[in-house]
């Protein structure tokens, strides 16, 4: 199989998508390549000739540490294949998948007991983060303040001074301020009270960090609060990475060895995250998430709605069809040097197909990508699936409690 992301188990061309290459090639080719770097890596589907037909199987390198962008309209095909990659990274030695999950459609992965897919996955409904992961200063934009306000400095002074809601709004109480601003800073505290999402024993990067594919469940949560988990996570699985990187000693043998597996962060609608108080831990897992060991993988279907740095940091695009002009306006704009034609041009038209950028072999292929082991379960939402959810929640709260972890207080 090739693989899309890494360099030197293969020499890259746009001649790959024409899928000429016989089988017996391609299996020696495999062998060799397998023989040679045996490292992780995940099956994405088939290369689409030109004829239409499929091809040569095409994977995603999971060793090492990647920014990838999915895209597409809706319907297009793009939570699907955000599952695809998390099906992959669940079955890499080494890996810890997380899946952040603002409408619900990725619980299948853990709906898999008895099938062939053997995959271990935990879904976490209404997940909880403890308050003093977030950032002091992303506390006014989050409760909706302008942090050069009375209130809105108020509120950032009490979250820089308190572990705790609950701190923090005894900070409020005892602050040196107007009655009207006292009351006003506590009015937004009770709001971010109101959501649900912070607890002191909520989730922490070492909850993310085991054999399994974590899913955090946020349909049904708001923008915002789905933000300061998404933000608390993505700043924690960083900080923890650098930190681990820190304590052990890449200068000789008998230094301490970081052993935690490597997180890969798949975030799905996220425009709605860099569009929050999420958008700063994400830009800087992908501006910097890759040298420490943590990757991301974020699908949106308005690519046009991201910042500049996600479209030029993606190391890896996969898009799928888009229509929107605007949209494909972005993609041009970062369109690299040796993409042979213009985006537009070979963008696909069908659901599942896609054309994959990969700045690390500079090429691009159109591919088909393969179908999921697990349940997709996109569309419409179903009430099963949140009776399904609660149940698989339950199981990982008792799981974490039994190990001395933490979990979050919605059991
Ligand atoms: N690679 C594929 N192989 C087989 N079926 C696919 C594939 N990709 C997508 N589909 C089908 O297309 C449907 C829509 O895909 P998906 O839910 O991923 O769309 P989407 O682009 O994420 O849309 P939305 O933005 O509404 O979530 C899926 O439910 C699935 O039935």
């Amino acid at each position: 199989m090739q693989v899309l992301g890494r360099k030197g188990t293969d020499s890259w061309s746009d001649r790959q998508d024409t899928g000429d290459e016989s089988e017996a090639e391609n299996e020696s080719r495999d062998a060799a390549a397998e023989s040679r770097t045996p490292r992780p890596t995940g099956r994405l589907g088939t290369y689409r000739a030109r004829d239409g037909s499929d091809a040569a199987p095409v994977g995603i390198d999971l060793d090492s540490p990647h920014a990838a962008l999915v895209v597409g309209k809706r319907g297009s095909g793009k939570s699907y294949t955000l599952g695809v990659l998390a099906e992959a990274a669940a079955r890499a030695h080494g890996v810890a998948p997380v899946v952040v999950d603002p409408m619900g459609v990725f619980s299948g992965l853990a709906a898999n007991e008895g099938s062939a897919a053997e995959i271990s996955a935990t879904v976490v409904r209404n997940p909880t983060v403890a308050a003093d992961t977030l950032p002091a200063s992303s506390w006014p934009t989050l409760v909706g303040l302008d942090a050069e306000s009375p209130v809105g400095a108020l509120v950032w002074q009490a979250a820089s001074e308190s572990s705790s809601l609950a701190a923090m709004q005894t900070h409020v109480a005892d602050a040196n301020a107007t009655e009207d601003v006292r009351r006003s800073a506590r009015n937004h505290l009770e709001l971010a009270e109101s959501w649900g999402v912070f607890d002191s024993d909520g989730l922490v990067a070492a909850d993310f960090l085991g054999d399994e594919v974590t899913v955090l469940d946020l349909s049904g949560v708001a923008d915002a609060p789905s933000n300061a988990v998404c933000a608390a996570v993505a700043g924690g699985l960083y900080e923890r990475r650098v930190s681990s990187a820190s304590r052990a000693n890449p200068k000789g043998p008998e230094g301490p060895k970081d052993s935690t597996r490597v997180p890969w962060l798949f975030v799905d609608e996220a425009h709605v995250f860099f569009d929050g108080v999420a958008a700063n831990a994400l830009r800087t897992v992908l501006t910097r998430g890759r040298a420490p060991g943590v990757s991301l993988v974020a699908a949106t279907q308005r690519p046009s709605a991201l910042p500049d740095v996600a479209l030029s940091q993606a190391d890896l695009l996969v898009a799928h069809r888009l229509t929107m002009q605007a949209d494909v306006d972005a993609l041009t704009a970062a369109q690299p040097t040796y993409l042979a034609g213009t985006i537009r041009e070979r963008l696909p038209t069908r659901t599942g197909d896609a054309l994959v950028v990969d700045d690390t072999t500079e090429s691009a292929h159109a591919v088909r990508i393969r179908e999921r082991e697990t349940a997709h379960r996109g569309g419409s939402p179903r009430a099963s699936q949140f009776t399904e959810a609660g149940r698989e929640h339950g199981s990982k709260h008792r799981q974490l409690q039994a190990a001395g972890g933490r979990t979050s207080r919605h059991g």
